[in-house]
């Protein structure tokens, strides 16, 4: 039988795992540093620090040693911070297999290299980009985990890689699409956590469903003029990796990086914020990534430069309003 390896066992590793388990056709294995954890999901079939109370498929099963998860696995799947996937890889690829096929789960950008995950990954493991694939779409974890109904877009430059990915991924609740582009694939689930974050300042700040629609059609013109400067079909930003994942975000108090916004955009200072906030917040780092990346591509990003500028230099959100506000006028146009 095909094996799975998920390598961690946060919000996102959990009910990925889960839903490869549901689907039936893969044995999964997960791989989790706190052994709580890792006895929990054996023994209970929950992970009782991100979804407590929530039932796992009993075939389930979770070591913390990564030697042992990673041993003969067909899949391996990536689910850490963006920011540390580099140093996570470097320790677990002497396990992993020959022809294993990488899978990010991970929606960041690099800092310092500006590089996408799958990249981040041929680059630390040496599996050629033909046997990497990501994972992207509106997949909030803890709606997955519920079994609730979603989709989401496998992509590999492999065609075949990718489908044999969705094979064993598709379930009653998850119905996986395949592509290629994963540049577009890629950039659309970084830069929307960068566009959830400037959401979520505006809803903290008591706006309503106007600034909300804005941003999000905003951010989606700027997320395809990055995209596609550095290689990215258009139409996969239309798509559910980008305007799919955006309005998934954007739209839930589930998201952490939305509710990150949320905070700051409330009066909370950032330290604050930093404080209270557990889980990965991807796009607070990233945002600075992608904003580099705009400026090497010549790609306008005037809602990532404002995040950034919240995020990192201390500009108040009702600075950034004032400053968006004033750009000057002219033609909408979505992308270039
Ligand atoms: N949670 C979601 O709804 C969701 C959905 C889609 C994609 N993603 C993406 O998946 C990736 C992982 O997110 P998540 O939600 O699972 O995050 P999380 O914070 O819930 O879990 C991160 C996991 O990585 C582990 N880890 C390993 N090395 C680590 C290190 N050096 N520092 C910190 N943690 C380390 C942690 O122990 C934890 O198990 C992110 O890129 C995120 O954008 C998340
Ligand atoms: O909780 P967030 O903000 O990391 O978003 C989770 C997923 O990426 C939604 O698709």
């Amino acid at each position: 039988m095909t094996k799975v390896a998920v390598m961690g066992s946060g919000s996102w590793g959990t009910a990925f795992a889960n839903v490869i388990a549901d689907a039936g056709a893969a044995e999964v294995v997960v791989y989790g540093r706190r052994s709580a954890v890792v006895d929990a999901i054996n023994q209970r079939h929950e992970n009782p620090a991100y979804f407590p109370g929530m039932a796992l498929n009993p075939a389930l099963t979770a070591t913390a040693d990564a030697a042992k998860a990673l041993a003969e696995a067909d899949f391996v799947v990536l689910a850490v911070p963006s920011q540390t996937l580099r140093d996570n890889l470097a320790a677990w690829r002497e396990h992993i297999s020959g022809e294993a096929v990488l899978v990010s789960l991970m929606k960041g950008v690099e800092l310092g290299t500006c590089r996408r995950m799958s990249e981040v990954a041929t680059e630390v493991s040496g599996v050629p980009a033909d046997r990497v694939a990501v994972v992207s779409g509106p997949n909030l974890a803890r709606e997955i985990a519920e079994r609730q109904p979603a989709t989401a877009v496998m992509a590999c430059r492999h065609e075949p890689t990718a489908v044999r990915l969705q094979d064993i991924c598709k379930s009653a609740y998850f119905r996986p699409y395949t592509a290629t582009d994963v540049v577009g694939v890629e950039l659309g689930g970084a830069v929307k956590n960068v566009i959830a974050l400037a959401v979520g300042v505006a809803v903290g700040m008591g706006f309503g469903d106007n600034a909300q629609a804005s941003l999000i059609t905003r951010g989606l013109a700027e997320t395809v003029r990055l995209a596609v400067s550095l290689g990215a079909d258009e139409h996969t930003l239309a798509g559910l990796a980008g305007l799919g994942d955006l309005v998934a975000t954007c739209g839930s108090p589930l998201s952490r990086n939305r509710t990150f916004g949320e905070k700051l955009g409330s009066g909370m200072t950032l330290e604050e914020v930093v404080a209270e906030t557990s889980q990965t917040a991807e796009g607070v780092k990233s945002s600075e990534s992608v904003l580099e990346l705009a400026r090497r591509t010549g790609a306008e990003m005037p809602i990532t430069e404002a995040v950034v500028a919240m995020m990192h230099h201390d500009l108040s959100p009702a600075e950034a309003l004032a400053a968006f506000m004033s750009r000057r006028s002219k033609p909408e146009r979505y992308g270039f």
